[in-house]
């Protein structure tokens, strides 16, 4: 017989609840005692590694590092464990009370010094039971416990009986703290979850380590929690495996990145890294987002052709006439000649175009040897040196000096059976007009110069073909142009460009600086690299050109040959939204890589979610792309990209939400997406979503008034974060103006029709107002959660983009336990509160 306690008083005083606190307590101090000993021997053991190094023996110094490595970790894992060390505790059933198994679970696993486990990483095989038992299930589990500490201290308890058969004599205390929990104030940072895991979370978290994990689920039902726990996991289980190739986690924007920081760390795991689709690429920082019509275009797969069209085509500025002097003969190539030369070069490098430079002096150097042949060049010159040689024996002669001598033939590209031609060529390579051509005629480029060029509607109509609509040109291109702002999508465009121009080719160290007619001042032109070496003397060089001085500075402050990093495992969040583009960015990080991908497709803001998908899967394979990119055009057939083992799963419970908040976002998605199914909330506040209708809610016609005052009135209803979700900037915004019910494209007149929140409006409406309320448009308030919001003119939100009923179903799902709605129109009112 069990009994069911929350606050019954005992004989002894205190109720039954305090007297199972106190009991636990006891247990949890020795933990924390033991705890502190292996902290003082981990210490310890940093301390004799470095010992061993001073110690100066053989290996010394590997083993050393090893030592303090593995001391450190440990450490770093045993001080995450100070707060709230142990939280769980199983009763598991056995034959009598006193042979019963009792196992304690924790933020680390802690052994006694004979090595009996006094408590379990929550992360063992042995813990799986808290996570996994249900009454239906128990798995051997009788009663499961949750300790809820502060700090050290226990402060309260909540058992779930899953055996009622089993529990002979067990207390049972209960009063909902895990719902309780769930409705805790948010600091704006999210927290882990590792005491209150439920069952189907952590089928996902211990989901097989190979292959793709898959997780769907509506708002709130912790797909970012449970992927976050799922890195811990991995890391802690494949230690070797994930920890050494690393770990890559991927969120929407920089805001969302920041709010999940905290949950890895704190978990014990700090060697993931944690990036935003806006900052993966280094030294590209996005701060805007494309308006959907732009975003479409950008991201989408055929973009791959015309950013390659874009890197093979002529650098904006490169000379259009190649000009050499040979023995008196001038040799020309002219512009027509020279692009037939750059498509033969691209056409036959099948590295990247940057490496393609050496490729391009020689195709060079063999144009000109032709052009100079089918110039009469060889007997024009053998006159001219004729002429020559005979007006200085004449001189000689009359000085009564000998004849000049024959000169010898000096070897070019390491002599050919035409000792001619490679007199022609050692002769023109080493010349200024020949150097300072093939720097400006192939320059080593840079991702964002190419991006930039294509801010000239007339070269991005060269790169675009028939991949773009025409109409489409001018507002891509007014985009790039100038010092216009980086938006998301760019960001994978140029990883897509940096992918394609590569690093420049390494320079040939074997060969002497000062023998190679490619080094001038000791810069490798043809790579930009220095090469100086003791042979360089600078006086007997040529003066370095202000582009060659300007592309070597402009390489070493870029960073700019930086490898691209790859990892072992990477976690997609938000993954709905991605494009193909920046699915393909990801790819080019783990073509070796597991995935766990997390996503909410009535949530998306893409609209050609099967494109994505197909992106998405090329990426899964390895990274290769299944199609070159290109609509239309030679595709070469490739193999299929290995199928790799997929594991699907659905989150099926709102974590976030109160059931009334539920009700509003479910009325919302009925709207948006009929089919789709909400998930079931389980918390209920007894706090209406609040609904007002006022007059006008543009930003200087009392929006921010309204805005301001319903943030106020929440100021005094919740200790936690609030979040102010405004209609998005017009720069972001285009309505789905189409007369077919198409989405429209381009051409249609600006969004001039739908109001939109400027950022200066955000900023006025945030400066009166204390930190903990945020200001946010609706695409920034993705992943994001408050205990309170405000969502200003859904009307607006909805109409500002093709896919703007999805937005707004991620705004009403951002609070926690209170919603305020500002509309302007009645009929919202009624969609909102009675669907
Ligand atoms: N098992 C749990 N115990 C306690 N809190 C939980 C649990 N699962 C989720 N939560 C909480 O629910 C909230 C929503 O979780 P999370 O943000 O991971 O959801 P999501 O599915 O990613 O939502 P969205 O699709 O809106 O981004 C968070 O505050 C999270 O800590």
């Amino acid at each position: 017989m069990s009994s069911q306690v929350t606050g019954r008083t005992t004989s002894s005083g205190g109720t039954v609840k305090d007297r199972e606190i106190a009991a636990e307590q006891r247990y949890v101090d020795i933990a924390y005692a033991r705890l502190e000993e292996m902290r003082a021997e981990a210490q310890a053991m940093i301390r004799e590694g470095y010992r061993q190094s001073l110690a100066g023996t053989k290996g010394s110094l590997v083993d050393r590092d090893a030592m303090v490595h593995q001391a450190a970790l440990r450490a770093q894992a045993l001080d995450i464990a100070d707060d709230g060390l142990v939280f769980g505790r199983l009763d598991l059933a056995a034959a009598d009370e006193d042979s019963r198994e009792i196992r304690y679970i924790g933020r680390v696993g802690v052994r006694t010094s004979e090595h009996d486990s006094l408590v379990i990483d929550w992360r063992a095989p042995a813990a799986e039971d808290f996570y996994r038992a249900t009454p239906e299930d128990p798995r051997g589990v009788v009663r499961r416990r949750v300790l809820h500490s502060r700090g050290h201290a226990v402060v309260d308890l909540e058992d779930d009986l899953l055996d009622p058969d089993a529990a002979d004599g067990m207390t049972i205390i209960g009063d909902g703290a895990f719902l309780a929990s769930l409705a805790r104030t948010r600091e704006g940072e999210m927290r882990d979850i590792v005491a209150t895991i439920q069952r189907e979370q952590d089928e996902v978290i211990r989901a097989p380590a190979d292959g793709t994990v898959l997780v769907r689920g509506a708002p709130g039902t912790g797909k970012t929690a449970v992927a976050l726990h799922r890195v811990a996991y991995l890391l802690f289980r494949h230690r070797r495996r994930f920890g050494s190739r690393g770990v890559l986690v991927i969120g929407p924007n920089r805001r969302f990145t920041a709010y999940i920081e905290r949950v890895l760390p704190s978990l014990g795991e700090g060697s993931a890294t944690l990036r935003s689709l806006g900052d993966l690429v280094d030294g590209a920082t996005a701060t805007v987002h494309d308006p959907p019509r732009l975003a479409r275009v950008k991201g989408a797969d055929a973009m791959a052709a015309v950013l390659r069209r874009a890197v093979t085509d002529h650098a904006p500025g490169a000379p259009g006439e190649l000009r050499v002097v040979f023995k008196g003969v001038v040799v020309a190539l002219d512009r027509a000649r020279l692009d037939r030369i750059r498509s033969d070069v691209h056409r036959r490098s099948r590295g990247s175009v940057n490496a393609a430079r050496g490729r391009a002096a020689e195709a060079l150097l063999d144009a000109l040897w032709e052009r100079f042949n089918e110039v009469g060049g060889p007997d024009a010159a053998a006159e001219a040196a004729g002429a020559e040689e005979g007006l200085w024996n004449a001189i000689l002669a009359a000085d009564g000096l000998a004849e000049l001598d024959e000169e010898p033939a000096r070897g070019g590209s390491g002599g050919s059976a035409d000792p001619e031609r490679d007199q022609f060529v050692a002769r023109v390579r080493e010349q200024r007009a020949f150097t300072d051509f093939l720097v400006a005629w192939w320059p080593i480029r840079r991702p964002l110069d190419v991006l930039r060029s294509l801010g000239d509607p007339d070269r991005l109509r060269r790169a675009a073909g028939r991949d773009i609509d025409g109409a489409a040109v001018e507002p891509l291109a007014r985009s790039w142009a100038g010092d216009a702002p980086l938006s998301y999508q760019d960001v994978a465009l140029l990883d897509e460009l940096d992918a394609l121009l590569g690093s420049p080719p390494r320079p040939s160290r074997r060969r002497a600086a000062a023998d190679d007619p490619f080094v001038v001042d000791g810069v490798n032109i043809l790579t930009g690299e220095d090469v100086a070496d003791d042979t360089w003397e600078p006086e007997m060089q040529e003066l370095t050109t202000s582009i060659e001085r300007l592309e070597r500075s402009r390489r070493v402050d870029d960073g700019v040959v930086e490898e691209r990093p790859e990892y072992a495992h990477i976690v997609v969040d938000e993954a709905q939204d991605l494009s193909p583009m920046q699915w393909r960015m990801l790819g080019r990080r783990g073509r070796q890589a597991s995935w766990t991908i997390v996503e909410d497709p009535a949530q998306s803001a893409w609209e050609d979610l099967d494109a994505a998908r197909a992106a998405m899967e090329t990426a899964l394979g390895g990274g290769r792309s299944a199609s070159r990119g290109s609509s239309r055009g030679r595709r070469r057939p490739r193999k299929p990209a290995p199928v790799r083992a997929r594991h699907e799963y659905e989150l099926t419970t709102n974590y976030r939400n109160s059931t009334e908040i539920a009700a509003v976002s479910a009325r919302v998605l009925a709207v948006a997406l009929p089919e789709a199914r909400p998930a079931r909330a389980v918390r209920t506040s007894g706090i209406d979503p609040v609904v007002r209708v006022l007059p006008d809610l543009l930003p200087d016609l009392g929006g921010i008034t309204a805005a301001w005052e319903a943030a106020e009135e929440l100021l005094g209803q919740v200790d936690g974060t609030i979040g102010l979700i405004v209609p998005l900037p017009p720069e972001e915004a285009n309505p789905d103006a189409g007369q077919d019910g198409q989405p429209a494209l381009f051409g249609e007149p600006e969004p001039s029709g739908v109001p939109a929140w400027t950022a200066a409006d955000r900023e006025r409406l945030a400066a009166d107002l204390p930190e903990r309320v945020q200001v946010l448009d609706v695409l920034e308030a993705k992943g994001l959660e408050f205990d309170a919001a405000v969502i200003v003119a859904p009307e607006t939100i909805a109409a500002q983009s093709p896919r703007g009923l999805r937005v707004l179903y991620v705004a009403v799902s951002r609070a926690t336990q209170r919603l305020t709605v500002l509309t302007t129109d009645p009929g919202w009112r009624d969609t909102l509160l009675t669907g």
